[in-house]
């Protein structure tokens, strides 16, 4: 029983919005996407079948119960006066009632135990499976879905999901299957009483209804204003240092306020709404209650009707009242599940752009490192300009190339075609002799290393940083790998490779931070080292850790590195000129500024010696 009479009595689940559920996300339009499930739902077909079972079953005692309290209620009259068989009428009769409230309970909490099982279960294997799609998809999708909202899938999504299946999908089949059991037994026990009651219904319920409507509108509203307000707090905190060093925190905090002022205001008018709800459901549900006592006690009075059934027939109709409050809850919460799987679905049935051909060319058991750029012409996405045009560069195995240029020549763009991060429009980029797109990308990207300019680092130790490229890294591999890069030192006087780097590596400095990713570059010992050197200037000492750093990393193999420094450029065995994705000027140092074009003026104003 405890089932069922909850919601307009108590409104729990209504005022669910202001705190459980701090999601907004848009509902769907139909219940369509929902079939995404389908197949999550068949592999756990067992917990659903006695989920279901035991669902039904806790129904089936619950409508019995008031059938059970009418006989116990009418057990007086069956007894005709006789005193000691009429207390033990009365014992017995409510000692079924007591069993089948017992057994009402043990039913419903077995079925709960199965039901968010299998919720929390589905939501489990639908976010891994979301999550290794989104980490398979190419940096082109990615850069084409709003900052955050890969997340908001994998987290808000997947809850709503949940809930969905952990309690709406249940509590609407329950409350369908007592309110509709709750209506047939109320005509079964008294169809005149019954029949009036029914044609009474939409009186009572679509009020409810319209006031439910303009509560979830006015919800959602607040539920976007504190989106807002989060969006807002996320980005001031993530970015502390500037926001302090500008002065700025009385600005943030206003517009952090306005989001929040809003958000109350919106929060004020559903509550007024609420209030008024609040109000008619009590007027229709005690009317409605006095109206059933009513007609009622009439039919009790002319005969027509026994006072058990009165009592059978008062409770059916507080099932069913309570029913419709609560179907009119959930039918919100199993749209917003529909949008959810929607959005679930579309990152599912995106296809990873850059895959594996049918088959493969295996690249050569020992690769030497000759790579090559043959007349490649790129363009990203709807770009109307190309990043690359007609690129051709042959680096020779164990070669050192600088790749150097103004800003937005292309020189990222030469490393994201190398590691196969996007695929050509023209042209082939081939590694000893097999070209790009004919291999496995996974076999193809692990002769390469690779040390972004932002040496995007994880959260935990420099061991955890370091090994980020190996699936078994050992002490001494990585202990090497941070000596090479110059690294070892400085985690040395801290906690060596335990050093605990912060979040994003924030606890090192600049020069440190790419020190620590040559060494994860390093321990790959890829035949191809692509190295974007970091802008910042360094002080001279670090300045010369890092050209040891990266002289070391060459050593051996084929290094391409986006150059930023004199020593780097001197170093280097080449120098590749770029400018609007294509090679301008090739040679040394020396040679090109000899000639005195775009390398000289660089050179002048760029390259300062650390
Ligand atoms: N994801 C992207 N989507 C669209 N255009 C891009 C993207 N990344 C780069 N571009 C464009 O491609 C061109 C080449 O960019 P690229 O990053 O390769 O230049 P870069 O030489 O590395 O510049 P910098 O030295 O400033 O890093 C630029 O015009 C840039 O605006």
């Amino acid at each position: 029983m405890a089932d069922t009479d909850s919601s307009l009595v108590d409104d729990r689940r209504a005022t669910q919005p202001e705190g459980g559920e701090a999601i907004h996300r848009p509902k769907a339009k139909s219940l369509k996407p929902l079939a995404l499930l389908l197949p999550y739902v068949a592999r756990h077909w067992v917990t659903v079948t006695v989920a279901l079972i035991f669902l039904v079953a806790a129904a089936a005692v619950s409508l019995a119960i008031p059938l059970l309290l009418g006989s116990a209620a009418d057990a007086g009259s069956a007894a005709q006066g006789n005193a000691e068989e009429l207390l033990s009428l009365v014992d017995r009769a409510f000692l079924w009632v007591a069993l089948a409230a017992i057994l009402s309970g043990v039913l419903g909490a077995v079925r709960f135990y199965f039901v968010s099982r299998f919720g929390e279960r589905i939501a489990a294997d639908l976010r891994k499976d979301l999550y290794a799609h989104l980490l398979k998809l190419s940096p082109r999708y990615h850069s084409q879905m709003r900052s955050g909202e890969a997340v908001s899938r994998l987290t808000a999504d997947i809850t709503l999901i949940e809930t969905f299946l952990g309690s709406s999908a249940s509590l609407a089949t329950r409350t369908l299957l007592t309110t509709i059991g709750a209506l047939t037994m109320m005509l079964v026990v008294n169809w005149k009483l019954g029949l009036t009651l029914l044609a009474m219904l939409p009186i009572a319920v679509l009020p409810v209804m319209a006031i439910g409507r303009v509560i979830r509108t006015m919800s959602n509203r607040a539920q976007s204003r504190l989106a807002d307000a989060g969006a807002e707090a996320a980005e001031a905190l993530d970015a502390i240092e500037l926001v302090q060093a500008y002065n700025r925190e009385q600005s943030r905090l206003g517009a952090f306020t306005e989001a929040v002022e809003a958000t109350f205001e919106a929060a004020m008018r559903r509550i007024g709404a609420r209030s008024i709800m609040i109000v008619l459901v009590s007027v229709l549900l005690f009317g409605g209650f006095v109206g059933v006592l009513w007609l009622g006690a009439r039919a009790v009075a002319t005969g027509e009707m026994s006072f058990g059934d009165l009592a059978s027939m008062v409770l059916y109709a507080l099932y069913a009242g309570s029913g419709f409050g609560m179907l009119a809850e959930v039918y919100g919460e199993v749209m917003r599940a529909a949008g959810a799987a929607d959005r679930a679905a579309e990152v599912l049935n995106a296809e990873p752009e850059i895959t594996a051909p049918e088959h493969p060319v295996a690249l050569p058991a020992t690769v030497t490192g000759a790579l090559e750029f043959d007349d490649v012409t790129f363009r990203y996405g709807d770009e109307t300009v190309s990043a690359l045009e007609h690129f051709s560069l042959s680096v020779k195995p164990g070669e050192f190339v600088a790749l150097v240029g103004p800003s937005g020549a292309g020189k990222t763009t030469v490393f994201r075609l190398a590691l196969r991060l996007f695929d050509v429009q023209s042209g082939r980029i081939v590694l000893d002799g097999v070209s790009a797109m004919q291999a496995d990308p996974r076999d193809w990207r692990q002769q390469f290393a690779y040390a972004p300019q932002e040496s995007a680092l994880f959260t935990g130790t420099a061991a955890q940083n370091i090994g980020f490229g190996t699936d078994n890294p050992d002490e001494a591999l990585l202990e090497n790998a941070a000596r090479m890069a110059e690294a070892f030192e400085f985690l040395a006087e801290k906690d060596g490779l335990a050093t605990d780097l912060g979040q994003k590596g924030r606890s090192l400095s600049g020069g440190q931070r790419q020190r620590v990713a040559l060494a994860r570059a390093l321990v790959r010992d890829a035949p191809v080292l692509l190295l974007d050197e970091a802008t910042s200037a360094l002080d001279s000492e670090s300045e010369a850790a890092v050209r040891r750093a990266i002289s070391n990393a060459a050593e051996g193999r084929t290094t391409l590195v986006i150059a930023h420094r004199l020593s780097t450029v001197r170093r280097a065995d080449r120098i590749i000129v770029m400018e609007h994705g294509r090679i301008v000027e090739e040679g040394n140092h020396d040679q090109l500024v000899a000639k005195g074009g775009l390398y000289a003026r660089l050179a002048e104003l760029q390259f300062a010696e650390g």
